[in-house]
């Protein structure tokens, strides 16, 4: 992590900013093939930080055709492994020596306190590429037991080109989670940043340049969803698309999928993910702290959000009055002001429907506990509803906002009842001092990630992704998200006829 600075010198960064907005196709900048333009906004401000390329099908076919071109000369996947993961860690030594810049940028560009953006993201992203640059010249492939009379082999091989579509939330680090395992496995890539949140992919493919990648493998193309994310999920010619956004979304994808060319599709989609806290959860003040950390960090606009609190009556007063405390510990405000933990929410359209569920929380009778205020029509305080039953809609629909659900259960069969009361299934955290029963929980809960007396989602080792609605096809992180950008190929040598034999 770079050691943090003061807000003065984040701003006087930020003004000496001057970020690409074009998309990134064949190693350069280019323009719209319509000329159109977008402006990209800082929410915190309001001020237009750049007019982005407002690309359309006709962009994404000629980024897709570079990528092609690039995957079937293999130019970068028949290079050498270690050539290739050398380039893949020079550009983490170039993304850390720009780190205060997009660190700034990613702030700047999607309203994320510059705190996580230095001490989260940033640091994040370069553990992600370096992880999966280092299984390059790792990985071994297989030979199957078939007997004295053959060999079969069975490889991995890249599976082609992908199209990679990004959230607004985490811009640089679901940047890394795509890149980092499809271009380690070899791929080409033709990345759709959201467009909100464009910038910083842009700079990261331009130093990937910069750091070897040959051109044409890693490309950008900014725009809207129906304008680039759609004709990128037709397209006839991309492998595979990996996705990580709204449920709503995600479904299109596989629509997109099937009436094209049955490309692979990997979602990861949303979540309404529950802590829950048994009646023997012991230092309470250390699991108030994890349920305000999972329900509020990144202003709750995260898929793995804490946004349901489940918690047994016994122990409910005693937690709520800890939780509140360590929630007020919490300051909302301008981004670039590294004191601040919350910031703004990504833009007015996404404000209107965090402020609609604040209203509707007070009008359908909820104990508002604390928060339910916003300020200047971009940031939310953090706000906690008691009293939620376990089929409210605070309790059901994804918020993506620092809006915690308290659900108040008698027993553990309750609890994991309420837990798995919903159509997500991305994540979850189970606090007991009882090992058994966290095991039996941690069994009992539907999701891809649950975590036992504490809030996260694991690490670059472990997979991330959803059961249920929350996803599809595959997992984030880990060498599962390596495997997923590759095919397994079997070859088979017959050796009966050979006389030695
Ligand atoms: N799981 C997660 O990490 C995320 C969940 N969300 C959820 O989704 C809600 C809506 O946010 P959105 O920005 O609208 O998310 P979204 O899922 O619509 O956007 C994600 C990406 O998909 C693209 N996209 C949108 N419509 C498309 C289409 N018709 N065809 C192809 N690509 C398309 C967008 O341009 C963006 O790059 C949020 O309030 C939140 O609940 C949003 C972002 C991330
Ligand atoms: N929390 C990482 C994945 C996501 O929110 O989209």
């Amino acid at each position: 992590m770079s050691e943090l600075l003061t807000r003065e010198q984040y701003q006087a960064i930020a003004a000496s900013l001057t970020p690409a907005a074009m998309s990134f196709i064949d190693g350069g900048f280019r323009p719209a093939l319509s000329g159109k333009t977008l402006p990209t906004v800082n929410p915190a401000t309001g001020e237009t930080l750049a007019e982005l390329a407002a690309c359309g099908r006709e962009d994404v076919d000629l980024a897709v055709q570079n990528a092609r071109e690039a995957f079937d000369d293999g130019r970068w996947h028949k290079q050498h492994p270690s050539a290739r993961k050398q380039v893949l860690l020079e550009l983490c030594r170039l993304i850390q020596r720009e780190g205060h810049e997009l660190a700034v940028l990613e702030s700047l560009d999607s309203g994320k306190p510059i705190y996580d953006c230095e001490t989260i993201d940033i640091p994040e992203l370069i553990k992600v590429l370096t992880w999966h640059a280092e299984t390059i010249d790792k990985l071994y492939d297989q030979t199957a037991p078939v007997g004295a009379d053959a060999v079969a082999m069975v490889v991995r091989e890249p599976i082609g080109v992908v199209g990679a579509v990004l959230p607004w939330n985490f811009p640089l680090l679901m940047l890394g989670w795509k890149i980092g395992p499809a271009l380690a496995a070899g791929c080409s890539m033709v990345v759709k940043p959201a467009e909100q949140t464009s910038l910083t992919a842009l700079r990261v493919a331009e130093l990937a340049v910069e750091a070897g990648l040959p051109a044409g493998v890693l490309n950008i193309v900014t725009g809207t969803g129906v304008d680039v994310g759609e004709p990128l999920g037709m397209h006839m010619d991309v492998d595979m698309v990996s996705f990580t956004g709204s449920t709503v979304t995600g479904r299109r994808f596989l629509r997109y999928a099937a009436d094209s060319n049955l490309k692979k599709v990997v979602l990861e989609c949303g979540g309404k993910n529950p802590c829950i806290v048994l009646e023997d959860a012991e230092n309470l003040d250390k699991v108030a702290e994890q349920v305000v950390a999972a329900a509020f960090w990144n202003m709750g606009e995260n898929c793995s959000a804490g946004s349901r609190l489940i918690v047994h009556e016994n122990i409910k007063d005693a937690l709520l009055e800890r939780v509140k405390a360590h929630a007020g510990e919490w300051r909302t405000g301008d981004p670039l002001d590294p004191a601040n933990q919350l910031g703004a929410l990504i833009d007015k359209g996404h404000f209107g429907k965090v402020e609609s569920y604040l209203q509707l929380g007070k009008e359908n009778g909820h104990q508002l506990l604390m928060g339910g205020d916003t300020l200047d029509g971009i940031y939310v305080q953090p706000t906690i509803f008691d009293g939620v039953r376990s089929g409210d809609r605070l309790a059901q629909e994804e918020i993506f906002g620092p809006v915690l659900s308290v659900i108040t259960v008698s027993s553990y069969q309750e609890a994991i009842e309420v837990a798995n009361d919903t159509d997500y299934g991305l994540a979850a955290s189970v606090f007991t001092a009882n090992g058994k029963r966290a095991l039996r929980a941690a069994q009992a809960v539907r999701a891809g990630t649950v975590t036992v007396n504490c809030f996260g989602e694991g690490d670059i080792t472990t997979p991330f992704g959803g059961y249920k609605q929350s996803g599809f096809g595959g997992r984030d992180n880990s060498i599962h998200a390596h495997d997923q950008y590759t095919e397994l190929k079997t070859i088979w040598i017959d050796l009966s006829d050979d006389v030695a034999g």
